[in-house]
């Protein structure tokens, strides 16, 4: 893990070096001003004296910004690279390594744990190597005026910035991971809510999980709170160490350092930034296993088929297929399929049929590589001077997705289609009148909080982002859920007359079911073909 976080810190460690330094300077200039000010009130000071106290004043304003500034600047540039990494790693997992994984996971990683790394690195590593410098060079000042109080001023320096900030160290780690826990559960639970927030509307359940929510989120700040407490509660220990430090070098110094034993309790504000070290240090190296577990997940290999020639006698120009095909998912105990055989030929509408959680997207998914069957080949069978087979697979998911872009990128998702065909494509699927009443017709921004479409539209929609994208293979999931069956049929037929590949359609409604050429039932990890 140290590896991992040095590593991440390796290519700015010009400016993090600068950055302590520029703290190194500040502390040590303050330490100046704080003993030259004691030595004023006692019996006044040199002209020489006063020139240096002025001179270490400014040193240690310009000393605090450039600690400030090269720290943060350290900071923010970790955290924008780090953003940079996990956002490419994501990219590079989906879309098998993304399935079924938990959004309160991604959010608290790219929100949470970043910035908590962000925090470490500011207030941990910095801190640490201005502390441990400061004393050698506090304990190098007393050591000219007497070996036994530099010793006094390493003990104090040990008490105050490492034996206190350790005293409630495990209890301040496992607090501070109780609440980032509960802080991912509160950011799963409220993307959820919201992301379902129509259907949490239509249920009545708005109320109980906003309150919900409230109460974990709660939670999570008592926590936080709680640690802070802890880390506080080590002041009254602190003010002991010093005082206690102080009659010591009272009564260990010559008369003539009185200026340096007034200005003792004084010298250790380094060692007191040290308080929140633990909780930075449990956080930070808690968010950085997170993100180099992350980062060490490899992605799963896109699985590619078995290519034959089809003989020249086939009814069709090309077929896909799973032959004799046994899966189970990574990590699960039981296999979803077993010994299972599905063909699509060129041109069929073919619906894939069962009950719920039978296997019907997971057989969608080995079709399109997403995941390698345990057992068995998935296989396309292709005529000659047939030159490109279905892998170029459309796939319609459940869940609709948009994103704050205009609906025509929305709609093409960049690539370049003119306006007419999206119209013409919208108008076919019953979307004419809707766009008329948007204000600036395909222009429109898509806010995905605030959709200005129902459920169903939104359906319409993606189907018609599908019917623009030129594929060989349109897998439907659940396409029709929540259109009526007279709207549903009409769209079917959309399909049926705008596509010219082959259909894959998953589904439980009989009505799509009678839109079929053929079908398989799935049940009980098998899969028979139904006449
Ligand atoms: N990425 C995944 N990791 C682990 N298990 C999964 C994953 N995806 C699906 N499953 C499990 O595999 C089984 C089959 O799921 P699948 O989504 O294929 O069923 P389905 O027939 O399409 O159901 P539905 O009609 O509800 O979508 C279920 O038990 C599901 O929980």
């Amino acid at each position: 893990m140290g590896a991992f976080l040095l590593e991440l810190v390796k290519p700015l460690r010009g400016r993090w070096l600068l950055s302590a330094g520029c703290g190194l300077a500040g502390a040590l200039a303050k330490t100046a001003v704080i003993v030259l000010a004691a030595q004023g009130v006692i019996g006044g000071l040199s002209a020489r004296g006063w020139l240096i106290g002025g001179l270490a004043v400014l040193v240690a304003a310009v000393a605090s910004y450039g600690e400030q500034y090269f720290g943060h600047d350290v900071a923010f540039r970790i955290l924008k690279n780090l953003r940079v990494r996990v956002f490419d790693h994501l990219v590079t997992l989906a879309p098998a390594g993304l399935d079924q994984q938990e959004s309160g996971r991604w959010l608290q990683l790219i929100g949470g744990d970043i910035e908590a790394l962000e925090v470490f690195f500011a207030h941990t590593l910095g801190p640490l190597a201005i502390a441990v410098v400061y004393t050698a060079c506090l304990c190098v000042v007393f050591l000219t005026v007497s070996p036994v109080a530099a010793l006094a001023v390493l003990l104090v320096a040990l008490v105050v910035g490492a034996a206190i900030p350790l005293w409630h160290a495990d209890r301040v780690a496992s607090l501070t991971a109780e609440a980032a826990e509960s802080q991912r559960a509160t950011r799963q639970y409220v993307f959820e809510s919201s992301e379902n927030r129509r259907l949490s509307d239509q249920l009545g359940i708005t109320e109980a999980r906003a309150a919900a929510a409230q109460t974990q989120l709660a939670e999570a700040g008592r926590l936080r709170q709680a640690a802070d407490r802890l880390q506080n509660s080590d002041r009254l220990a602190v003010v002991f160490a010093l005082t206690g430090g102080w009659a010591l070098i009272a009564w260990l110094l010559p008369p003539d350092a009185i200026a340096l034993a007034l200005s003792f309790p004084l010298l250790f504000a380094p060692h007191q930034a040290l308080a929140r070290l633990p909780g930075a240090l449990s956080r930070g190296l808690d968010a950085g296993r997170n993100i180099q577990a992350l980062l060490a997940q490899a992605p799963v290999p896109h699985h590619e088929p078995v290519v034959q020639a089809a003989p020249a006698a086939a009814s069709a120009d090309w077929a896909i297929s799973l032959a004799h095909v046994s899966f189970t998912y990574p990590g699960a105990e039981r296999a979803v399929l077993r010994d299972v055989s599905v063909s699509i030929k060129a041109g069929e509408v073919v619906g894939f049929v069962g009950a719920r959680g039978a296997g019907k997207s997971t057989a969608a998914k080995l079709l399109m590589g997403w995941f390698a069957p345990d057992i068995g080949q998935l296989v396309v069978t292709e005529k000659e001077g047939v030159s490109a087979h279905p892998r170029r697979i459309n796939y319609m998911p459940q869940r609709p997705v948009f994103f704050h872009e205009t609906l025509r990128d929305n709609l093409t998702l960049g690539m370049a289609q003119p306006d007419a065909l999206i119209c013409e494509r919208l108008g076919s699927l019953g979307l004419a009148q809707w766009l008329a009443t948007l204000p600036a017709g395909l222009d429109t921004v898509i806010d995905p909080h605030h959709l200005p479409f129902s459920t169903g539209q939104a359906q319409r929609l993606e189907l018609t982002r599908a019917l623009l994208r030129p594929s060989q293979l349109l897998i439907l999931d659940e396409p029709t859920s929540t259109q009526d069956p007279e709207a549903m049929s009409r769209l079917l037929a959309v399909v049926r007359r705008e596509f010219q590949g082959a259909v894959l359609i998953i589904t439980h409604r009989p009505e799509t079911v009678a839109q079929c050429d053929r079908l398989y039932r799935f049940s009980d990890q098998q899969v028979a073909a139904v006449s």
